[in-house]
């Protein structure tokens, strides 16, 4: 009998850490983004980093955003010993427009511009939206839906609109059957998939594309651990996912780096699902995982 085919990531070594990866094989020529600069929302952690390091590998300098210096710093560190690219760590808030404003300043005067956005700042946890009050829904809309439209307007009025650009926003699909305990954040998703093609439109003619990726769970992130993604994986509550297993980080880098760059060149208004087929699929063992999940802690 034939051996069955193992389902493993694209890159086996991507475990649960911050840590560059140990080996890297290009998927693109390791100068696709040559010259260019990157600007990422939360990029100093989980998935946001994998997307600096990737593209860093692909030949740009990047600038990681978020409002935790120290961690910033740390990233940025790493991730330049690992790829001899430049990487620049500015402390910023996604809700608080002046500091987009400031931090794309400082970016324009360090680097000279800025090709591409990625907008993947993002806060959640598990709710029911019975015990949701009606602040936590606010701040969840705030940093998700709210800090994506300000970094790309700050971005746009700033370079893009002069210059052209992409923009890459982060999504999920988590909201697209509808589930439990996620009705701020597959709101606030729902309207940045509305965004990203309304902006398409728009900003088409000044040379900017937008698109975005939805991921699926995806290991190894302070998102998976608060959404319980570590006891899910354990009880076997991905089984019923296609490709039976939750994702990594570099599997969302790499549909990133697709979108980001000239690859994709006549791509826009698109949302290019990566997700190993969860979404198609019955969610039963999924919603199963967030009774027993929720019933074990109320605040994750
Ligand atoms: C397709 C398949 C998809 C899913 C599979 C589904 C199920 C599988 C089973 C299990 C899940 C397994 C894996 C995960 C799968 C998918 C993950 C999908 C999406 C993941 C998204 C993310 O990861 S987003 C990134 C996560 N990271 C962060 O959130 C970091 C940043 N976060 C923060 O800064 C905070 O947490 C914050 C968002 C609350 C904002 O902080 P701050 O501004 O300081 O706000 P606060 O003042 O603290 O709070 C504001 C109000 O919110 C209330 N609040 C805060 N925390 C909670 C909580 N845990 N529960 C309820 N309410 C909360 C707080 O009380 C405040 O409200 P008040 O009314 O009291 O003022
Ligand atoms: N992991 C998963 O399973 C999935 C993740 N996603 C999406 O992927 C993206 C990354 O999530 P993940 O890596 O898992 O989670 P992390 O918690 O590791 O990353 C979230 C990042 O956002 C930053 N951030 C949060 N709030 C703000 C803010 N107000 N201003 C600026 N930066 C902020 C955080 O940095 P700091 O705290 O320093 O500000 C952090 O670096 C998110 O958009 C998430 O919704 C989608 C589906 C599944």
């Amino acid at each position: 009998m034939a051996e069955k085919p193992q389902l493993v990531s694209v890159s086996p070594e991507d475990i649960e850490t911050d840590e560059c990866l140990r080996t890297y094989t290009h998927i693109y020529s390791p100068d696709l983004l040559i010259d260019q600069v990157a600007f990422i929302t939360g990029g100093g952690s989980g998935i946001g980093f994998r997307i600096a390091e990737v593209l860093m590998r692909h030949g740009c300098d990047t600038v990681i955003a978020s409002r935790n210096l120290e961690k910033l710093s740390e990233a940025a560190k790493k991730l330049t010993s690992a790829t001899g690219k430049r990487c620049l760590p500015i402390v910023m808030d996604v809700r608080q427009p002046e500091t987009i404003t400031s931090a794309v300043d400082e970016t324009l005067k360090t680097f000279g511009r800025v090709d591409i956005l990625i907008n993947n700042a993002a806060g959640n946890f598990l709710c029911p939206a019975t015990s949701l009050s009606f602040n936590a829904f606010k701040t969840v809309m705030e940093i998700d839906t709210m800090g994506t439209f300000n970094a790309s307007k700050v971005v746009f009025d700033k370079w893009f609109k002069d210059h052209g650009g992409s923009i890459v926003n982060i999504s999920a699909t988590l909201g697209y059957r509808g589930q439990a305990l996620q009705v701020h954040a597959g709101s606030a998703k729902a309207a940045n998939d509305a965004m990203t093609r309304h902006l398409a439109v728009e900003w088409g003619p000044s040379g900017v594309r937008v698109n975005t990726v939805a991921p699926g769970p995806i290991s190894g992130t302070e998102g998976y651990r608060r959404l319980g993604g570590s006891l899910a994986e354990t009880a076997g509550a991905f089984r019923g996912i296609p490709l039976q297993r939750a994702g990594n980080k570099t599997e969302i880098a790499h549909a990133v780096l697709f979108l980001a760059s000239r690859a994709a060149s006549y791509v826009t208004g698109t949302i290019l699902v990566a997700d190993g087929g969860a979404w198609l699929t019955s969610a039963n063992d999924m919603e199963r995982m967030l009774g027993i999940i929720s019933s074990r802690s109320a605040k994750l």
